[in-house]
């Protein structure tokens, strides 16, 4: 069955971009607290983002702490993305799960509120979250798209707790990858797990969906990383969660995965992640064909193999799979996040920022994996529509030195519409 939505195809956005609003516009939110608004700094599919801050007499400047997505009313994905945040993503319940389960750092970002906005009689959704800085991508791709395998293992213990805890809160993202992993803006050892806009309840009221294929929602999320339960129409699962992990840091180790020459044909992608998964071993010799694979990678995949739709994965193992490589490495995973490729001892050149082949050629300007996303369930029904989704940043927020942050034209393609 032909992808419903191509990776190349083009269609004429029907949902509205966000109008820009001046510095300064006041946002009132739903428990009427007062937001300014500062500068964009980036733009989402349909949906501007704004540096902000509480309301005070000052203007808000260039390290303010939160940032407010902003979105013509009407649009999805504000809206299901804002449903994660307020069923998930309280302060209160990040605080007292990192308690309970001792946690230093869970990077899951915080919701501070939403509201709509009526400005020239048009009605807006906003939401208010932390602000971060650059996204792993950009470091990858800066590193030669590699990372040190130390930084693997600590990403994928970090991604551990972020899942379970999302899990744990009924969801799942079903799009996990390097574009969608921001630093801190304070903190560089920080990472955390953003764009919920595909995420997923799973188990509504704690009880999980059945396994139904459905061949018109085939291949939601990004093609090179996304599950073969999404491959197949199926809705996504906590199983899929681990496996789009482990595909993402056999990638960041390596660089690139097999299926990677032919991103635009989904179904041999499919394809090509099941013989993988049924063969792990020529899976692995694919990806390191001159070097020893990594056998932590080997005994993740494994594990996540053996999942059924419906199973509670068994993130403790799977943690002790990955510690047990990092201190091999004499590392922790609380250690600096160093992307440098010379920290391991291998040194690398310098990113060739090569074009991915034919669907980003074509499609990706900036080379960025290639998202279809699901849009919003129609009221009482829970059906999913797909647009392709690109990454569009307007400003690496964490490598600002100017004292506002300049705005860049948004990069990428039309989206889809629902
Ligand atoms: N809280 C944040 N702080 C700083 N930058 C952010 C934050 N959230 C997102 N960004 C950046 O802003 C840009 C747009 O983010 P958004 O999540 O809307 O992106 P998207 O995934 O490209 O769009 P969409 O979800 O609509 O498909 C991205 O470059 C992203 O890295």
């Amino acid at each position: 069955m032909p992808p419903k939505a191509k990776a190349g195809a083009r269609a004429p956005a029907k949902r509205k971009l966000a109008e820009e609003f001046p510095p300064g516009e006041i946002l009132t939110d739903s428990h009427k607290k007062c937001w300014k608004l500062g500068t964009p700094i980036g733009q989402g599919g349909f949906g501007l983002l704004y540096l902000a801050n509480e309301e005070t007499a000052q203007s808000v400047g260039p390290e303010a702490p939160y940032v407010i997505k902003v979105e013509p009313s009407e649009n999805g994905p504000l809206f299901c993305e804002l449903k994660f945040y307020q069923r998930a993503a309280r302060p209160d319940l990040i605080q007292s799960w990192m308690k309970s389960h001792k946690q230093k750092h869970l990077g899951v970002p915080r919701y501070w509120g939403s509201g709509l906005h009526n400005r020239g009689g048009k009605g807006y959704r906003f939401m208010v979250m932390d602000r971060f800085g650059t996204d792993l991508q950009k470091k990858f791709e800066e590193n030669g798209k590699k990372f040190p395998r130390k930084v693997v293992l600590q990403l994928g213990l970090h991604l551990l707790d972020v899942l379970e805890y999302i899990h744990e809160h009924e969801y799942v993202h079903a799009d996990i990858k390097a574009s969608n992993l921001l630093l801190s803006h304070t903190d560089p050892n920080q990472v955390f797990l953003v764009d919920y806009g595909l995420a997923y309840r799973y188990a509504p009221e704690g009880k999980p969906k059945d396994y139904k294929e459905d061949p018109k929602r085939c291949h939601d999320g990004t093609i090179e990383f996304t599950s073969i339960d999404a491959h197949k129409g199926v809705s996504p699962a906590r199983r899929g969660d681990l496996e789009i992990l482990g595909y993402c840091m056999v990638q960041w180790l390596c660089g690139r995965l097999p299926w990677e020459d032919k991103l635009q044909d989904a179904d041999y992608v499919r394809d090509s992640k099941v013989k993988c998964r049924d063969n792990i071993g020529e899976f692995m010799k694919k990806c390191f064909p001159s070097e020893p694979e990594p056998e932590e990678m080997v005994k993740y995949m494994e594990e996540v193999k053996t999942l059924g739709y419906s199973d509670k994965p068994p993130y403790q193992k799977l943690r002790t799979i990955l510690q047990s490589a990092l201190t091999s490495l004499g590392a922790s995973a609380d250690n600096k996040l160093d992307f440098s490729m010379t920290t391991n001892g291998v040194s690398s050149p310098k990113a060739k920022t090569t074009k991915r082949k034919k669907a980003a050629a074509s499609d990706e300007p900036d080379g960025s994996p290639v998202k279809k996303r699901r849009a919003p369930p129609k009221k009482a029904t829970n059906r999913v529509k797909k647009t392709a989704s690109p990454k569009k940043r307007l400003v690496d927020t964490a490598s600002q030195t100017s004292p506002m942050p300049e705005v860049k034209k948004p990069r990428g393609r039309a989206k889809k519409a629902p």
